[in-house]
């Protein structure tokens, strides 16, 4: 069993299809990063997960459980951090939890003690006592974290969680999420962050015009990005290098007379290496160049759209 399975999801407003025939599973404790560039249909998505939203098509299984068929299942085992969420101003970190912690069967005991491992959880506790409208965005962003993780949810969901934080409220952020998933949770995250996503997720998925463009590990996706658009494979050697005729070459950068980038279809190291020890020639380092995450979503998002 997935912890989120999504099956054929179209949602449409009007004629305009935001999420087309979307498919996506994913497994349970992992950190799923879900990048599109905006209106991609992220938050479609989501809401979608949610049962806020009715699909057009589709089917979507939180934990097994259908959020449509058994919606108070599946919203029991789901924490959501909406984009742009709010909190009550005028009322304590503490209070804040305590109300949201009522929307929950949870016996009182555990709910104190709940709240108060939540409030370490996100570095708020010496600030329990002070009203929300007294913190910053960094802190507020943190008790909005601890909201969605009040009912100890099994999977996590979290719309754009850094969005307008500084460095170091991003930071903290980050790290609750990475504790949270050791602990066993699925968190599923959106965002248009590159380095975040590349930070934190097990899995990718990229989405595009509401289409699922590219899935994987990053490693996965960044292979098959090579495949596709073809090898940067950097090399140095000892003494001078010579003419490459290796088979497989596209075209071949000199940096300086002991240092190239060779552009190759495939990866053809081995026979650039025996191609080089024949001619007694010392190779000092031969790798790979890997894509970045920013290659293969700038390519992913608009050369295959035709837009650039
Ligand atoms: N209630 C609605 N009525 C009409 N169109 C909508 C509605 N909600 C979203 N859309 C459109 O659907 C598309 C997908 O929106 P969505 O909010 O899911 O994208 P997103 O990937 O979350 O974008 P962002 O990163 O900007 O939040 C957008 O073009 C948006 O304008």
């Amino acid at each position: 069993m997935y912890a989120i399975e999504i099956e054929n999801l179209t949602k449409k407003y009007g004629e305009f299809i935001a999420v087309d025939n979307l498919t996506l599973n994913i497994e349970k404790g992992i950190i799923f990063g879900f990048l599109g560039p905006n209106g991609a249909g992220k938050t479609t998505t989501i809401l979608s997960m949610l049962g806020l939203i009715i699909p057009d098509n589709g089917k979507i299984q939180i934990m097994g459980h259908d959020v449509l068929k058994s919606p108070i299942k599946a919203k029991n085992l789901l924490g959501y951090l909406p984009e742009n969420a709010t909190l009550y101003e005028e009322l304590t970190a503490w209070r804040n939890l305590e109300f949201f912690a009522s929307f929950y069967r949870i016996p009182n005991r555990e709910k104190e003690k709940r709240i108060e491992e939540l409030l370490k959880l996100v570095g708020l506790w010496e600030v329990r006592y002070k009203r929300v409208k007294n913190f910053s965005k960094g802190m507020k962003q943190r008790l909005l974290l601890a909201k969605a993780l009040v009912n100890d949810p099994d999977v996590l969901i979290l719309d754009e969680p850094t969005s307008g934080l500084d460095p170091e409220g991003a930071h903290l952020v980050k790290s609750i999420v990475k504790e949270e998933a050791k602990t066993g949770k699925t968190v599923f995250f959106s965002s248009h962050i590159l380095s975040e996503v590349e930070e934190l997720s097990d899995k990718v998925g990229i989405i595009v015009r509401g289409r699922l463009r590219a899935i994987g590990p990053l490693n996965h996706i960044k292979k098959q990005f090579m495949e596709l658009e073809g090898y940067e494979i950097k090399i140095e050697t000892k003494q001078r290098m010579p003419e490459l005729n290796v088979d497989g070459i596209i075209r071949v950068e000199r940096i300086d007379e002991r240092k190239s980038i060779i552009f190759t279809k495939e990866d053809i190291r081995a026979q650039i290496s025996d191609y080089l020890t024949n001619k007694g020639i010392t190779i000092v380092s031969l790798k790979i160049e890997e894509p970045s995450l920013e290659d293969v979503f700038l390519k992913t998002v608009y050369k295959r759209e035709g837009r650039g």
